[in-house]
């Protein structure tokens, strides 16, 4: 085990939903990691709650079968035996009133046991529709009110649109604190999305080009090779946008754009990233078609197996208008970023699986080189690869060796695997541990989630308004419909992918 410093205080996990997917395949893995790292409270306790009917020792073994299949490290005899001993589960049906007192007598046992009073989290790990009468029932259990030590965890989806959200908001608003409330982005976990805050305000270098007057554009890609897979039900209410542009990529283009933070408070952070949020320009229905594309994919062939249509897809709708591709263009309107475009693309079955931001600067002033050494002049460009690679290239202009000028684009490189030992955590190990530790930095609060929907309702009911005609309109391995190339090419840019080509 590699030994960490401090520790969490003694914790107690209750995880809605311990019997389905996103426990079996994320948090217990998560939580296992984190337990041979030594990060781990010396004290705690994961309490697995669900209808279905495992005894403790049924329930370990469901979720060791995740950990081999789905945990960066695999169950050794030994660390596994001794992690499960302190996972337990708790049969309930989440809407018996009765079955939450059951919770309370956990607690008091643990903490007497313990000889200390615990941090307790719940993790709603369920459908949304089960959040608002959970987070009640919760509510209704005297010591919830404890602010200090009580904390819940709200995954996404965040609500289906602007006043839904709203709605939660108030619902857990009234509830809870907003400092107990732990809005999942498991983005903001990511290794290389919390680097670029290093990478930007540890440095004295970026500031001072990082703004309208360097910098000509901006694009980020968020490109997966998986279709919808089993998630058709899911899907059919959200779509590209909502799954992935209201929060994942609007959070990185936050991070991209936020004024530099006096300090890591949380709120802080948190401040810096919703004043991005109501920055960014309103798009008017009308104009939805000029700053926006869908696309939904055809069956075709994916790296060289067949795949279905996205309509033939297990519980979708035969003639269904939900995209599984979004791009738009966006502007900031501030000091910082005016006349800047954003570009934004995601979609499933692209051809690569990519996570990139890349920062395209200005051309030099003057250029005093030959003309025959211009011939393969690049702009300066900062590619950020947040997945699968995780790197960060800088392209400049180099004098290829030779006796004439001749200059060709070159890339330098920082690379996680050769800088690092190539054992970054997984997210939900970072926010886990985060929630432990009452740190909510990495969380969305309930502005910025707001402020999210915000900026993607025009997009949503310009779309909604006019059921698409050219669905299906992109192949599988391909970058999405043509429409999006329009979009970009417009602007004289091309969407970059990796690797780059210089
Ligand atoms: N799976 C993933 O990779 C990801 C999931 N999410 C989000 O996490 C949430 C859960 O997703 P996922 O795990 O995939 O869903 P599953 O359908 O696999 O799990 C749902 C869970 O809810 C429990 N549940 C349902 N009804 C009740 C009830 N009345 N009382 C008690 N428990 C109940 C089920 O337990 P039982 O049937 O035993 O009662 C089950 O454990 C969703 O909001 C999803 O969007 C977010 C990111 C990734
Ligand atoms: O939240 C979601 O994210 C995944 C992509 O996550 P990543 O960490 O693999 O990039 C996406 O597949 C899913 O549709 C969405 O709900």
């Amino acid at each position: 085990m590699s030994e960490s410093t401090i520790k969490p205080p003694a914790s107690i996990l209750f995880i809605f939903g311990g019997s389905g997917d996103l426990n079996q395949r994320k948090l217990t893995p998560a939580l296992y990691n984190l337990f041979i790292d030594n990060w781990m409270p010396e004290k705690f306790a994961v309490i697995g709650l669900g209808r279905t009917a495992y005894s403790d020792d049924k329930f370990r073994t469901h979720l060791l079968e995740g950990i081999q299949e789905f945990s960066r490290r695999k169950g050794e005899e030994k660390a596994w035996g001794d992690f499960s001993q302190h996972v337990q589960y708790l049969q309930m049906d989440a809407g018996d009133p009765e079955a939450y007192h059951t919770m309370t007598e956990v607690v008091k046992q643990y903490e007497a046991e313990w000889g200390v009073h615990a941090t307790v989290i719940f993790y709603l790990a369920v459908a949304p529709q089960l959040v608002p009468d959970i987070a009640t029932k919760l509510g209704g259990l005297k010591w919830c009110k404890d602010t200090q030590t009580v904390r819940i965890v709200v995954e996404k989806p965040f609500g289906h649109d602007l006043k839904s959200a709203r709605e939660l908001n108030n619902l857990l608003n009234n509830i809870f604190t907003e400092d107990q409330i732990y809005r999942i982005d498991h983005y903001l976990g990511k290794e290389t999305v919390q680097n670029i805050l290093a990478l930007r305000f540890a440095n004295a270098l970026f500031e001072p080009i990082w703004n309208r007057n360097y910098i000509d554009h901006i694009q980020i890609t968020a490109a997966e090779t998986v279709g919808v897979e089993d998630r058709g039900g899911y899907y059919e209410q959200s779509g590209a946008l909502r799954d992935m542009v209201q929060n994942h990529i609007l959070q990185l283009l936050c991070m991209i754009a936020m004024e530099a933070p006096v300090s890591f408070d949380a709120n802080e952070i948190r401040n810096k990233k919703t004043d991005v949020l109501n920055a960014i320009r309103p798009i008017s229905r009308e104009q939805v078609h000029e700053y926006a594309v869908r696309g939904q994919y055809n069956s075709g062939w994916m790296k060289g197996n067949k795949v279905k249509a996205y309509r033939e897809e297990k519980n979708v709708d035969s003639k269904s208008p939900v995209e599984t591709f979004a791009a738009a263009k966006f502007f900031i309107d501030n000091w910082r970023w005016q006349g800047v475009p954003i570009y934004v693309r995601t979609g499933k079955f692209m051809h690569q699986k990519t996570t990139i931001i890349s920062i395209e600067f200005k051309q030099a002033p003057h250029y005093a080189f030959p003309q025959e050494a211009a011939e393969t002049w690049r702009p300066n460009r900062l590619t950020i690869s947040i997945q699968p690679e995780m790197d960060i290239r800088l392209r400049f202009q180099a004098k290829r060796p030779g006796q004439s000028m001749q200059l060709n684009p070159v890339d330098m490189i920082f690379s996680y695997k050769d800088a690092y030992d190539g054992h970054e955590p997984e997210a939900y190990e970072t926010l886990l541990l985060d929630v432990m530790e009452g740190n909510a930095t990495q969380f969305m609060r309930a502005d910025q989630v707001e402020a999210g929907w915000k900026v993607v309702m025009p997009i949503i009911e310009a779309w909604e308004a006019r059921p698409p005609v050219d669905f299906p309109n992109y192949a599988p391995d391909s970058w999405g419909p043509e429409d999006a190339e329009a979009l970009i090419a417009r602007d004289g840019h091309n969407w970059v992918s990796l690797p780059v080509k210089s």
